[in-house]
C-alpha cells in the first residue's frame, strides 16, 4: 500500500462524478470517486448494491443516465475506447467461448493490443498454473479468473479494473494475486480498481474504499478514515440506555448484553462498563446491513 500524500498533485486514472443509472427495480444514485495513479481502490457493498453496474458504466458496457466518467483521460466513449491498451479488465463470470484454450485466448487478444506481450502471458499462465490443453468451459472457476487476469496483465496496462478477482481463488492463489497487485502499483504510475466481498483483502492492499449500499454511495475515502469513523461497542443489559440504543447502528442483543457500531466521536462519553473496539470492514458491512434490515422491519 502506498502512503497517501494529499500535498502532491496527483494524476487521476479514474474520475467518476454524479453517476446515476436507473433500472426497473434498481437505481444507482450519484456515485462519485477518483482513483489517482499509484493506488488501489476497493469497492464493497452487499449483493445487488451496484458495484458491477458502476464498473460496467466505467467500461461503457452500461449507458449511464447522468454523470461524468473519465477513464485514463478519456471523457467520451470513443476516447475511452482509444485508451483500451492501457486498461486491463477482469469481469465476473465466463467471458471466453467455451471451446477456447489458452492458445486461442492469446491468438484472439494479441491483435487488439499493440503492447501484447506473448512471453509475459506465457509466464503468467505458467506462474498461475493455468492448464494449456483444457477448454475454457472445463476450467475451474478459479482458473477461469486466473486466465482473465493473465490476459488483463499481458498487455502492460496502466490501470486494472477487476470485478471480484479473488472470489474463486484458493488462499495461496489469493495471496499471490494480492502481492501481484501491490507490485503492479509500486512504481506510482499504475492503479487498481477492484470490487470484492472479501474485505480482509482490502484491509491488506487497498488505499481507498468506495462503499455502496442499495445503489447509494455510503463512503468514499481512505480505508483508515472509514475504519476510524466507527467503533464496535459491547456492554451489559444495564448499559443500554435509550440514548445509546438510539445511537447504536445494527444493535444486537443477546443473553449477557449487546453489541453494535457507534460513530467514533460518540464512543468518548460511554460508561466505563461499555467496551469499545476498533472495527474491521467486515464488521462495518455486517452492522450497517443489520441496521438497514432492522429499519425496514420497523
Ligand atoms: N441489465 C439489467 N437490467 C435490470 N436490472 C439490472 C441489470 N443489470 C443489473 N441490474 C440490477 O442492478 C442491481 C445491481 O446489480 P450489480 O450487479 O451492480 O450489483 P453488485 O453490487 O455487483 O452485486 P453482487 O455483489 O451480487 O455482484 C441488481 O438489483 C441487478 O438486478
Amino acid at each position: 500500500m502506498n502512503e497517501v500524500n494529499s500535498d502532491v498533485a496527483e494524476e487521476n486514472l479514474i474520475t467518476v462524478t454524479g453517476l446515476t443509472k436507473q433500472y426497473p427495480e434498481f437505481a444507482l444514485r450519484d456515485i462519485s470517486f477518483q482513483l489517482p495513479a499509484g493506488y488501489i481502490m476497493g469497492m464493497i457493498g452487499p449483493n445487488g448494491a451496484g458495484k458491477t453496474t458502476t464498473i460496467k458504466a466505467l467500461l461503457d458496457m452500461v449507458r449511464p443516465d447522468s454523470g461524468q466518467l473519465t477513464l485514463l483521460g478519456g471523457t467520451t466513449p470513443a476516447a475511452r475506447v482509444a485508451c483500451r491498451d492501457d486498461l486491463g479488465v477482469q469481469l465476473d463470470g465466463s467471458i471466453y467461448p467455451d471451446t477456447w484454450r489458452v492458445k486461442q485466448v492469446a491468438a484472439a487478444l494479441a491483435p487488439f493490443f499493440p503492447q501484447w506481450d506473448a512471453a509475459l502471458f506465457a509466464d503468467l499462465c505458467q506462474d498461475m498454473a493455468i492448464p494449456q490443453k483444457t477448454k475454457y468451459k472445463d476450467m475451474s472457476r478459479g482458473t477461469q479468473v486466473k486466465l482473465q487476469l493473465a490476459a488483463a496483465l499481458a498487455h502492460h496496462p496502466r490501470l486494472l479494473v477487476l470485478d471480484e478477482p479473488t472470489a474463486g481463488l484458493d488462499p495461496l492463489a489469493r495471496d499471490e494475486l494480492l502481492t501481484r497487485l501491490q507490485d503492479f502499483i509500486a512504481d506510482g504510475q499504475h492503479s487498481v480498481l477492484l470490487s470484492t466481498h472479501l474485505t480482509a483483502d482490502l484491509e491488506r492492499i487497498a488505499d481507498y474504499v468506495l462503499y455502496i449500499r442499495d445503489g447509494r454511495q455510503q463512503f468514499f475515502g481512505h480505508v483508515d478514515d472509514l475504519l476510524g469513523a466507527y467503533v464496535l461497542v459491547k456492554g451489559g443489559p444495564a448499559d443500554l440506555t435509550p440514548a445509546l440504543q438510539a445511537a447504536v447502528i445494527g444493535l444486537r442483543r443477546y443473553g449477557e448484553g449487546f453489541t453494535g457500531l457507534l460513530p467514533a466521536a460518540a464512543g468518548d462519553d460511554l460508561p466505563a462498563t461499555v467496551v469499545t473496539e476498533p472495527i474491521t470492514l467486515e464488521e462495518l458491512m455486517i452492522y450497517f446491513g443489520r441496521g438497514a434490515h432492522d429499519a425496514q422491519r420497523n
